[in-house]
């Protein structure tokens, strides 16, 4: 029998790699490759050397070229979706000059708010860019380097996100996509393009930046013979434009424009998103307002401590991450990292309410309670945003879409559903963010609109349906009044 044409679709998250193979007929995952990432730094620090992502891309394609037992030829395209905001600044030969600062670095905290105000203000920048700069969007990490390592800022031939700096080392074309270029702050929104007002207020040229393709589906390249080699794939196989990691999710759930808003994602992974998705361009400043992969937009909200956060608390306890139970009167606030979403950079974590008889499940517990209310104020803050009221029953009714690794975890699930009070759906395809970026390798190789070929592909599957339970009001109130009392100095806010 001849192999189906195959097409790789790559999550390059902050934790690792996956490289998804995807038969491009139906749709059906044949394998995925996985490889980790290793993130340094203390403090507000977060940086990772872009040349291990690289290598953590061949060694899960090829991980997944020998579990799918596939031959090579059989790829015909191939698409990175990446994290976003990470700023990667390169020398004149393409090499990393640094290690990339990550979105979830903090150290930018100060140029983020320098820049709000050299703007005119929050609503200035959210009419231009969709956002108001906090310490993720990559222009406070290029005003940071500038200020603090202007050696490296002024060497830089080339600056590039994460998904960007990947797709060149594929294609060897400078390019990238609406999307995550709507992360950067040095794109508008409003115009569709890099900003010269805001290049200007960053002593950015634009001739360092790439390309901006159309859409994320664009082929804007063929495989160069040198990456072939370096991943043992065919040289000429088509290469996309990819997009960042929460555009490609919302391609690869199959719901462009007109579907998210009734069905809102909430992604668990080391950040905690939610995203809807809008056809009228997003300017408030409570959320980002994102450019999606297929011309529309994604209305998003992200919070820095997620996954990560709760793994490391229940490291700290010594019990399993499955082993939690409701916190009881103990509220932890895993803010490990500095939040984003409220924007407290500074903040470290906080427990309150123990007592003799709390136990480490309980505590657990807590920490799970404190991150997932937090991501899911942030998803009534969005959908306000957007127009709606969350506390409306027909709003507060919509099914809930749960991706990212925590959706794997029955806490994760059971927290956010007694929280929520919302019906869940989990997706049946595990990895989205790489099922996307397969969409997007399948129409840059053989036409098509990627948001509809995901849909098409998803149609058999047989997503997992939670109904509502009681929504647990009286954790929720005893979380927000401790957070809202917290937010002051306390947890280094004003
Ligand atoms: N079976 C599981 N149960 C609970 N959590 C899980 C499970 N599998 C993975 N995770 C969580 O998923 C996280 C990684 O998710 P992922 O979406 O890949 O993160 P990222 O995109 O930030 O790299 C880990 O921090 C881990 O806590
Ligand atoms: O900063 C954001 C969104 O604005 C994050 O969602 C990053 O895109 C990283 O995502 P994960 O690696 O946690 O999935």
């Amino acid at each position: 029998m001849p192999s189906p044409a195959v097409v790789i679709g790559v999550d390059s998250s902050t934790q690792s790699t996956k490289a998804a193979f995807i038969d491009a007929g139906t749709g059906e995952q044949l394998a995925v490759g996985r490889a980790p990432h290793v993130v340094t730094g203390e403090g507000g620090a977060r940086e990772s050397d872009p040349e291990t992502w690289w290598r953590a891309l061949g060694d899960a394609v090829a991980a997944g070229l020998k579990e799918s037992g596939l031959p090579a030829r059989a790829v015909t395209g191939i698409a990175v979706a990446g994290q976003q905001h990470g700023l990667v600044v390169l020398d004149g030969a393409g090499r990393p000059l640094r290690p990339a600062l990550l979105w979830n670095d903090t150290r930018s905290a100060p140029q983020a708010a320098a820049l709000t105000e050299e703007f005119g203000g929050p609503s200035a920048w959210a009419e231009r860019t969709g956002s108001v700069p906090v310490a993720s969007i990559t222009a406070s990490k290029w005003r940071w380097l500038r200020e603090t390592d202007p050696a490296n800022a002024s060497a830089a031939a080339a600056v590039r996100l994460p998904h960007d700096f990947l797709t060149e080392r594929l294609a060897g074309v400078a390019a990238t996509d609406p999307g995550d270029a709507s992360g950067s702050g040095w794109y508008s929104t409003a115009g569709g393009a890099y900003d010269p007002e805001l290049l200007d207020l960053l002593g950015l040229d634009a001739a360092l930046l790439p390309e901006v393709a159309p859409t994320g589906a664009a082929r804007i390249g063929s495989l160069t013979e040198a990456a072939a080699r370096a991943l043992g794939l065919p040289a000429g196989i088509a290469v996309a434009a990819g997009t960042g990691d929460n555009m490609s999710a919302a391609v690869g759930l199959g719901l462009g424009g007109d579907g998210l808003l009734d069905h809102p994602v909430l992604s668990l992974g080391t950040s905690g998103t939610v995203f809807a998705a809008s056809r009228t361009r997003p300017t408030s400043t409570a959320l980002n307002g994102f450019a999606a992969a297929d011309g529309t937009y994604l209305p998003l909200a992200c919070t820095l401590n997620c996954t990560l956060a709760v793994d490391k608390v229940a490291e700290l306890l010594g019990v399993d991450r499955e082993d939690a139970a409701p916190g009881g009167e103990a509220v932890l606030l895993p803010y490990l990292d500095g939040e984003r979403t409220p924007d407290l950079p500074t903040a470290a974590g906080l427990l309150t309410g123990l007592r003799h008889d709390t136990t480490r499940q309980q505590l657990l517990g807590a920490a799970y309670e404190g991150a997932a209310v937090t991501v899911l104020r942030a998803l009534d803050a969005l959908l306000s945003a957007c127009g709606l009221d969350p506390g409306a029953p027909e709003v507060a009714a919509r099914p809930l879409r749960l991706i990212g690794g925590g959706a794997q975890g029955r806490m994760w699930v059971e927290t956010v559903r007694r929280l929520s009070g919302r019906p869940l759906v989990l997706p049946d395809s595990g990895e989205l963010v790489a099922l996307g970026a397969a969409a997007l390798a399948a129409a840059a190789a053989g036409g098509g609109d990627p948001v509809a070929l995901a849909a098409a592909w998803r149609a058999a599957g047989t997503d997992r349906r939670l109904p509502p339970v009681e929504r647990d009001t009286e954790t929720w109130e005893r979380v927000t009044s401790v957070l809202d009392r917290a937010s002051g100095p306390l947890l280094g806010g004003t």
